[in-house]
């Protein structure tokens, strides 16, 4: 993937399936290239005019209301066919007077591009003013966001600036850009130091917005934020794959009369990740059985997420001394070299990812056709007092952890290691929950281990 002169992902990295930039090569062989970026293509196509696929729409981006420096933009990346949830916010975001919205869509089904427009489409490039606002959980997604504001935006006059750690130099003063996208707490900071002038915001975005609401993460920075905004003229714009039930009420009330876009329960997860199991003797066992699977982990690219940052340190250490390739990143690393961390697995440097939640969410990574959940994402219970309990499984994690494979129609893998009574049972509610089949497959037949996963990817 290559970046322009100021860091920016460049287009080419959000190319259509149909252009083959970033599909997995098989084995370097051109003409396997050509004929997997091809069916690729064609299935995409398939998916895109059935009315049950999430990538369906009757209409074409010229009827979504779109300025046509957007238009180039958008088929400079490669899109020929909005998805469904472009074709059914965009006309509601770009509506007059601005109305607020919560929409949901399955991951991987292109809601970026659906707020990414709709603040480009706000702008008014003659004010040097930030205009749009932008919040992501992580500087990894915040970055991600960035590059798509840069290319949807290229055939425009649009200034951008980052709200991430170390993204200003100290002493920075008066952000001229139009659209600012970031990480709460320093948004937060920017605009109490008034480096952010926020008078003329008008889009204030929440991408992941559930996890951005919730009061046990970031919702405190959040409505910090908001409340700095100045009070109606704000479109508030909430996006997510999920909307639990503890955090629906909070969303209701941050962005009112909403326009609203809701998935049923039985259609949070996209079919096109199959999803697996592998019973492991122990913890230890588990580690055996990851590498075990590094070959077929580095046949595309994939993420090992685990609950603690301390064992995703621990596990590509031991990788690593035993002379497979890994990278790790999670929280605890300082922000250049998680930019460098995340870079080079976007180039296809390194093939396995090693990490914890930080990147559970909205990451877009399309070669990534592999996800193991090394450890089960878990949560504390809380009680009617607000104390933590026992440990359960996070259903809302599981569904974007898996979701960073399969991406816009692609076939993925999910696995999870499952190694004692507790984590069984813990596999067996994200099955009940999920609606969507967990099937077993064994650990000490490497060959039909194989089999089986390279059938469901073709
Ligand atoms: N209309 C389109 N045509 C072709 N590709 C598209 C289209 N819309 C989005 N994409 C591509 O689909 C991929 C997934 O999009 P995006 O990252 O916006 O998903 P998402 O819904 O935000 O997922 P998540 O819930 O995981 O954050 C991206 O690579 C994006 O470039």
């Amino acid at each position: 993937m290559q970046k322009d002169a100021d860091g920016f992902y460049t287009p080419a990295a959000y190319t259509a399936p149909a252009e083959g930039a970033s599909e997995p090569k098989n084995d370097g062989d051109v003409t396997d290239l050509i004929k997997s970026t091809f069916e690729v293509a064609v299935t995409l196509a398939d998916q895109q005019a059935d009315p049950n696929s999430p990538l369906f729409s009757a209409k074409t981006f010229e009827e979504l209301g779109l300025n046509p420096d957007l238009l180039k933009g958008i088929y400079d990346m490669g899109f020929s066919k909005p998805s469904k949830i472009q074709e059914r916010a965009l006309p509601l975001l770009l509506a007059n007077p601005p109305q607020n919205m919560i929409g949901q869509s399955q991951s991987g089904t292109g809601k970026t591009a659906a707020f990414v427009l709709t603040m480009l489409s706000r702008v008014d490039y003659s004010i040097n003013k930030p205009q749009a606002l932008c919040l992501a959980p992580s500087r990894e997604l915040a970055r991600q966001i960035m590059s798509v504001v840069v290319a949807m935006g290229k055939f425009t006059q649009v200034q951008t600036e980052y709200a991430i750690k170390e993204s200003l130099p100290k002493g920075a003063s008066n952000v001229t850009a139009h659209i600012v996208v970031g990480t709460p707490g320093t948004m937060t900071d920017l605009i109490r130091r008034k480096v952010i002038d926020v008078s003329a915001v008008k889009v204030f975005v929440l991408d992941e917005a559930d996890n951005m609401l919730d009061k046990d993460g970031l919702g405190e920075q959040t409505l910090r934020v908001k409340n700095m905004l100045p009070k109606n003229q704000v479109q508030i714009i909430l996006f997510s794959a999920t909307f639990p039930d503890h955090v629906r009420n909070f969303a209701n009330k941050f962005a009112p009369n909403a326009n609203k876009i809701e998935l049923q329960r039985n259609e949070l997860s996209v079919d096109n990740i199959r999803q697996f199991y592998m019973d492991c003797k122990n913890e230890d066992h588990k580690y055996e059985v990851l590498v075990s699977l590094y070959q077929l982990l580095t046949i595309g690219q994939s993420i090992i997420f685990c609950q603690h940052r301390h064992t995703a340190d621990r596990i590509s250490q031991r990788m690593t001394a035993e002379g497979h390739k890994v990278a790790s990143l999670h929280g605890a690393k300082d922000a250049q070299e998680r930019d460098a961390i995340i870079d080079g697995f976007r180039e296809g440097k390194d093939k396995v990812l090693i990490t914890t939640n930080v990147i559970a969410r909205g990451i877009d990574i399309l070669q990534v056709n592999m996800v193991v959940n090394y450890d089960l994402p878990l949560m504390a219970e809380r009680d009617n007092h607000g104390n933590k309990g026992d440990l359960r499984p996070d259903i809302e994690t599981y569904i974007h952890r898996i979701g960073r494979t399969g991406r816009f129609g692609r076939k993925g893998i999910s696995i999870n290691f499952v190694h004692d009574k507790a984590t069984w049972q813990q596999m067996e509610q994200i099955e009940r929950a999920t609606g969507k089949q967990i099937v077993r497959i064994e650990t000490n037949d490497l060959d039909a281990m194989e089999e089986q996963m390279k059938k469901a990817l073709k």
